[in-house]
């Protein structure tokens, strides 16, 4: 999702690995074409500030051309709250120029609620991309639309018809199920102590449990469950690439679009793979809605209520709210794609954290198997109310790992008087939640996984995710946040507390301790895959003596 940072992340590896000398051969010919389109927005840039009437927040000293394009690294989020500390102001508001592309950072709990809660609405637009452009028709989903009623009206369909506290407790029995399977492929290994894949384990678990909520029990027929997720990494992958015209968007018309034509030829077929496979399954979708109506139209109706899911209510909904096909499509797979990878993520961060903390994991095993009754096999989500803990550990997860370490990129769309700053409209917006989570001014020991921090008198409290504590943001906030807070949470923690009711883990041998290097491609990412050795609780397998 956070293209412009990721492109960015690719111009400095180039720029480190040899010196700007791959860099120029490869930019020589656009980047002079754009300084003759770029020297009017600079002007207007800087007439601003040195009039006096509009001053700007402190930025670093600039490259010519590239900007501050040099001063990110290969982990944006990193390198950005360095050069804050370096360059930027004491309120936390820095402002680079990332190739041509006005860039305000919020690097503080304080300037997060100013461009997140004060002026939430001025920040409310989304930066352009040629790539999200081509890959959401439009692009006509929810995460990378222009601040507008066709966004605000897409968000409403998700929110309403998928996200909402009931729709997310009516997938209970899909999440129940979803874990009860990957508990039996975690047993068939534990049996034959066989070293599983948890990174991949953990992906397809969250991907169906997605799959079918969206699209009911049937989508997985013919290996499409795996076409999804083959998918899933081919638009991260073009979406987390190098991108040319986030850092110089004239180039999109420029020579007739020539400069961005592979961009634009490499989305349009993840595009299609996506379009192939989710025409056949709206089809079969738009067939049951007919087949219901005759029967309903003939009285052969049974009186069944036939499952609905969300592609049959965006079909219903369709003349209604004037959808095509195509932003049908769209909004699908912006669902398939980041719900299945945030979840998966956070609860990979979740279970390589507690095999660095086996203090944490004996406490939280210790609860888990305290509240199941021995013997019950299949846990059920009224079981988790009561576990504090485990609600603890993955609140903790988020403060260190956010999957979104700079939200996704937002764009002022009006003029905005921040603080004692006039930020020009279209100034893109990166919020370093990354940084603010692990800020000392606002925790105690910030760098220590330490869930504790989030218990008070034995309940679940004290500094929350929902949006209204700057300090904690993992899911944004404001107009722009995470719509499904409450769905990701209900699947990571009953995922999360069948794999610690039911197994031991222990590391491959002869690995000796869990690497957390992260790895930026548009969400944060382990760099290595977690393989671990599970064992059935309870039960010592002959081979271990
Ligand atoms: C651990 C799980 C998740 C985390 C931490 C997370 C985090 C985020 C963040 C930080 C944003 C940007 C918010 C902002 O700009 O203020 C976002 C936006 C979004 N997320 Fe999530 N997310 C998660 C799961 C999901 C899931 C499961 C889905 C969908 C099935 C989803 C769909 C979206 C959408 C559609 C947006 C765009 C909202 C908009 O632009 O109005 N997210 N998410």
């Amino acid at each position: 999702m956070a293209q412009l940072s990721v492109s960015v992340d690719s111009v400095q590896q180039t720029a480190n690995s040899s010196g700007m000398s791959l860099l120029l051969p490869l930019l020589f010919l656009p980047l002079t074409m754009t300084l003759i389109l770029i020297l009017p927005l600079r002007c207007i840039f800087s007439t601003r500030s040195a009039k006096g009437k509009s001053k700007l927040p402190l930025s670093p000293p600039a490259l010519p051309l590239i900007g501050h394009a040099h001063l990110i690294g290969s982990l944006p989020h990193v390198s950005l709250r360095d050069v804050a500390r370096r360059h930027g102001g004491e309120d936390g508001l820095m402002l680079l120029r990332l190739g041509v592309v006005p860039t305000l950072v919020a690097s503080s709990m304080r300037a997060a609620q100013q461009v997140l809660c004060t002026h939430d609405r001025s920040f409310a637009s989304r930066p352009r991309a040629v790539v999200s452009d081509v890959l959401f028709y439009g692009p006509s989903e929810i995460a990378f639309q222009p601040y507008g009623e066709r966004w605000r009206q897409a968000k409403r369909l998700a929110t309403t018809h998928l996200f909402n506290i009931n729709k997310v407790q009516s997938f209970r029995g899909i999440r129940e199920e979803e874990a009860g399977l990957l508990v039996n492929i975690i047993s068939r290994a534990a049996e034959t102590c066989t070293v599983v894949d948890m990174s991949k384990l953990l992906n397809k678990c969250t991907n169906d449990i997605m799959c079918c909520a969206v699209a009911g029990q049937s989508i997985s027929v013919n290996g499409r469950d795996m076409v999804f997720r083959k998918l899933i990494d081919q638009t991260f992958k073009i979406l987390g690439g190098f991108n040319l015209d986030s850092f110089y968007p004239g180039m999109t018309n420029f020579a007739g679009g020539l400069l961005v034509l592979s961009a634009r030829r490499k989305a349009k077929s993840v595009r299609d793979g996506w379009s192939e496979v989710l025409d056949k399954v709206i089809d079969e979708h738009a067939a049951e809605l007919a087949d219901a109506k005759k029967n309903r139209d003939s009285g052969d109706d049974c009186g069944e209520n036939p499952e609905v899911d969300f592609i049959h209510v965006l079909l219903s909904l369709q003349e209604e709210c004037a959808l095509t096909r195509e932003n049908i499509k769209a909004i699908l797979f912006e669902m398939l794609g980041a719900g299945t990878n945030s979840p998966y993520l956070t609860l990979e961060f979740i279970m390589a954290e507690l095999m660095l903390h086996q203090d944490v994991m004996a406490k939280l095993q210790a609860e888990v198997r305290k509240t199941i009754p021995k013997g019950q096999k299949v846990i059920h989500e009224d079981d988790l109310t009561s576990m504090i803990y485990l609600k603890a550990v993955i609140k903790e997860t988020l403060r260190l790992h956010p999957p979104v370490p700079l939200l996704v990129p937002r764009m002022s769309h009006e003029d905005c008087e921040v603080d004692v700053y006039t930020i020009p409209a279209g100034t893109t917006l990166l919020v370093n939640v990354w940084a603010i989570c692990r800020d000392p001014m606002y925790w105690v020991a910030p760098e220590k996984f330490m869930p504790e921090r989030f218990i008070y008198n034995g309940e679940i409290g004290g500094v929350d995710f929902r949006g209204r504590d700057f300090q904690f943001l993992p899911f944004g906030s404001g107009r722009r946040m995470c719509p499904a807070m409450n769905y990701s949470l209900a699947s990571i923690e009953i995922i999360l507390a069948n794999l610690i009711n039911h197994f031991d883990w222990e590391l491959p041998r002869g690995v000796d301790a869990i690497d957390m290097t992260e790895r930026f491609q548009v969400f944060t990412c382990r760099r290595e895959k977690l393989l671990l050795l599970p064992s059935l609780h309870g039960i010592t397998h002959p081979s271990k003596g």
